[in-house]
């Protein structure tokens, strides 16, 4: 059987899944896979065996995946598998922001004895909100999480304004037409009412949002960060609500320096945790762990380009290699000379790496054998593995 390791509490659903397709979960053996969600592997030993890392969930800072790309081993994420529970809490962060809710729930606890509704009704003017309807909602990030807070923004009747230089063509087709589409980051800062960032948590990301942008902020204006710490600089957030020069900070990333201050909510990083995005993401990584192990179709990676064909003939080899010139013909003639016929062979590229799948009928046992190891001495291979159709 094969042996996946696990890390923090991954629904029963994917875990599930795996168990029937023959997997064993934290075994003995020597794990091929990992499935986690908010554990940092960058001080963990990552064993030789494993084959891929998958993250049930959206962000994977948590991962190193320079290096493993290196090893080449498979890194991937399940995209929007918790999406939907992230733009609930965004949304409840935004009423959070407009309405004194944290400490009007206090004040009504404090009001026990005596006539209740009397004092209440005297001094409930001091919880006094406003409303979203008719404010600009900035958001930064316009991803799985980013498309579905703006587009539920504009039901509550706000004006959206987002900004995503990256955005990819799948996420711009769901953005509803009302929502502008700011150019600079400044823009989306200046005109809005409350700004939101889900944006992943990156070196180029770090205090994405400083002193200097907080400065272009209107004073009245509510941040919330449901992304990751380290993407607001919390103490320059912290200095610009002493200074009024912000009205409040929401925030799903714990830090000391926030603790207890009147302007502040914190949550503790339960944007994903949801009964469904935990069942979603865990299903989807599992089922994307399986099909990489068993057919080696990629889909949802972070490090290398995404292949994902029905796997159609006997055999197949998935070649993990660089992304450098000559390779494909290398690894035809490699095929060709040792008498192998190629049925069907994909490459695709990303970034610095590439992958090569290979389709076969007729694979002798020798050849097989002889090729898991000769081809990894063609210069700028990294791994192959041997993919066997046990439906055909
Ligand atoms: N609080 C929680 O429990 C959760 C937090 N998250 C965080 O939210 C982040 C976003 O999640 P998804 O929307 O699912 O990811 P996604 O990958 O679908 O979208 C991220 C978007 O941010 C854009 N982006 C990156 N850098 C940017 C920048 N500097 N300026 C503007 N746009 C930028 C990208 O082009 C992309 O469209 C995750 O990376 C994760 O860190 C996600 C899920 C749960
Ligand atoms: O998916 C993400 O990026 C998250 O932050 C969710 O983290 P979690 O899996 O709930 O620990």
């Amino acid at each position: 059987m094969t042996n996946i390791k696990t890390y923090n509490a991954i629904s029963a659903k994917g875990l599930d899944y795996l168990t029937a397709h023959g997997y064993e979960i934290d075994g003995e053996g020597d794990p091929k896979g990992i499935i986690l969600r908010s554990q940092s592997l960058h001080d963990e030993p990552i064993a030789d065996s494993i084959r891929a890392v998958v993250r049930a969930g959206a962000g994977f800072n948590n991962i190193p995946v320079e290096e493993l790309s290196k090893r080449g081993v498979v890194v991937f994420n399940t995209p929007g598998g918790n999406a939907n529970a992230v733009k609930e809490l965004t949304i409840a962060a935004l009423i959070l922001a407009a309405r004194p809710v944290v400490g009007a729930i206090g004040f009504a606890n404090e009001t026990r004895g005596g006539d209740v509704s009397l004092r209440t009704e005297v001094n409930k003017g001091g919880y006094r909100g406003t409303e979203l309807a008719g404010k600009t909602l900035g958001v930064i990030g316009l991803g799985n999480v980013g498309s579905k807070v703006a587009n539920t923004a504009l039901a509550l009747d706000m004006d959206v304004i987002g900004y995503d230089p990256g955005l990819n063509a799948n996420t711009a087709w769901r953005i509803d037409r009302h929502i502008v589409r700011a150019k600079t980051v400044d823009e989306v800062l200046e005109q809005a009412d409350y700004v939101t960032v889900h944006i992943p948590y990156t070196e180029k990301n770090h205090f994405f949002i400083n002193a200097d942008r907080l400065a272009k902020m209107k004073p009245s204006a509510a941040l919330l960060n449901m992304s990751r710490g380290g993407i607001v600089d919390d103490l320059a957030a912290k200095d610009a609500l002493d200074r009024g020069a912000l009205h409040v900070y929401i925030t799903d990333f714990a830090d000391e320096a926030l603790f207890d201050h009147p302007k502040v909510i914190i949550t503790p990083h339960i944007g994903g945790s949801t009964i469904e995005a935990e069942d979603t993401s865990a299903l989807m990584a599992a089922r994307q762990l399986d099909e990489y192990l068993t057919t080696g179709n990629i889909i949802n990676s972070v490090n290398y380009p995404d292949i994902d064909e029905p796997f159609v003939t006997k055999y197949r080899v998935g070649i993990i290699h660089e992304n450098v010139p000559n390779m494909i013909s290398q690894i035809s003639k490699f095929f060709g000379d040792n008498g192998i016929n190629i049925e069907q062979l994909s490459n695709r590229a990303v970034g610095a790496y590439a992958y090569t799948l290979v389709a076969i009928n007729d694979f002798t046992p020798e050849q097989q054998e002889y090729v898991k190891t000769a081809l990894d001495e063609i210069p700028h291979v990294i791994l192959t593995r041997r993919y066997v159709n046990d439906m055909i």
